[in-house]
């Protein structure tokens, strides 16, 4: 069993009282800390994930249907074979909700190249592990988070930092961001890459063989600021491939985003958070807008383009 301590020198402060044999050993770092180090017996099924990304790559045929299912967007984003300037890695995204539009006959092509386990190393995680991470990261919040889901928000999101790319020296996988959800679970194939901002311009390496949990902004508006986001980015070697699988988990789309429970936020909040004005799917719509254009899947005019940042911490704080 791997213990992925990204910075040991902060005392665990909330570790869950310990349950059954299968109960995940979950630690967050601190109550400002943005990672937890997670015991978690499960690996990715990174060849099943090499497989998919492999057949899809020379399969257009298939990656037409796949992107069928969701016609809004697409499912497997690929804007890095075109543009030098973009995240360079391909991505595979897919939900709960999105699973349930791939046909039989599509699963019959794509199961036998990793599609199906896949899904059920995801579905799998998440009925194991995100009750757990919700309660050790209510601990920290000071107040209970299962209440904001309860009907399971997450995304599956599969990425292939890939050397065949527009700019094959890039160091850029995925430029630095914060996820918008509570909390995202990483597993990564053992390539390094993964780096965290531990104070504004500091990146710190993660063993490329950790599987970390990172807060979002949801888990810090909940938590009112007793909770930290976590901002990460990927830095490629050029001629290395690295695969990652992330459980992104967010509250239910319809919550108000606010911070719960009685106890005085420690931060000041924009009055728009205060009062509840802004859902969690307005703030998605908002978010995925910034995260598609650095991904390079969606324009956006360049006078939005340097206000998005602002436009969220604007958005969220007084
Ligand atoms: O590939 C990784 O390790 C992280 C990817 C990531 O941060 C994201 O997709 O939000
Ligand atoms: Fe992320």
């Amino acid at each position: 069993m791997a213990t992925n301590v990204i910075n040991p020198q902060v005392t665990p402060i909330a570790t869950p009282p310990s349950g059954p044999a299968e109960t995940p050993a979950v630690s967050f770092l601190s109550s400002s800390s943005t990672t937890a180090s997670v015991n978690l017996e499960a690996k990715a099924p990174f060849p099943a994930i090499q497989a998919l990304f492999d057949h899809l790559h020379t399969h257009p045929e298939d990656v037409a249907k796949l992107n069928a299912t969701y016609p809004h967007r697409g499912v497997i984003k690929t804007a890095a074979l075109h543009k030098t300037e973009s995240d360079q890695k391909f991505t595979i995204d897919l939900s709960p909700m999105r699973n349930s539009r791939i046909t039989e006959s599509l699963r019959e092509s794509l199961d036998p190249h990793g599609l199906g386990e896949i899904l059920n190393f995801f579905n799998s995680i998440s009925a194991q592990y995100v009750p757990t991470i919700l309660t050790s990261l209510s601990i920290l919040a000071g107040t209970d988070l299962s209440v904001a889901h309860t009907s399971y928000n997450m995304n599956y999101r599969l990425c292939d930092y890939n050397p065949n790319t527009a700019a094959p020296e890039s160091l850029n996988g995925c430029g630095a961001h914060t996820d918008y959800g509570t909390f995202s679970i990483i597993f990564q194939d053992g390539t390094p890459g993964l780096e965290l901002e531990e104070t504004p311009g500091m990146w710190v390496p993660v063993p490329g063989d950790a599987t970390v949990v990172l807060t979002g902004w949801c888990a810090v508006i909940l938590s009112g600021g007793r909770v930290s986001a976590a901002r990460h980015r990927v830095r490629r070697a050029p001629g290395v491939r690295r695969l990652s699988a992330v459980l992104f988990v967010a509250p239910d789309l319809d919550v108000k985003l606010k911070p719960l429970g009685d106890s005085q936020p420690i931060r000041s909040f924009s009055d728009t958070i205060m009062r509840g004005h802004m859902d969690v799917e307005t703030f998605k719509q908002v978010m995925g807008k910034r995260w598609r254009y650095r991904e390079g899947n969606e324009e956006m005019n360049s006078a939005d383009s340097l206000s998005q940042d602002n436009e969220i911490d604007n958005m969220v704080w007084g």
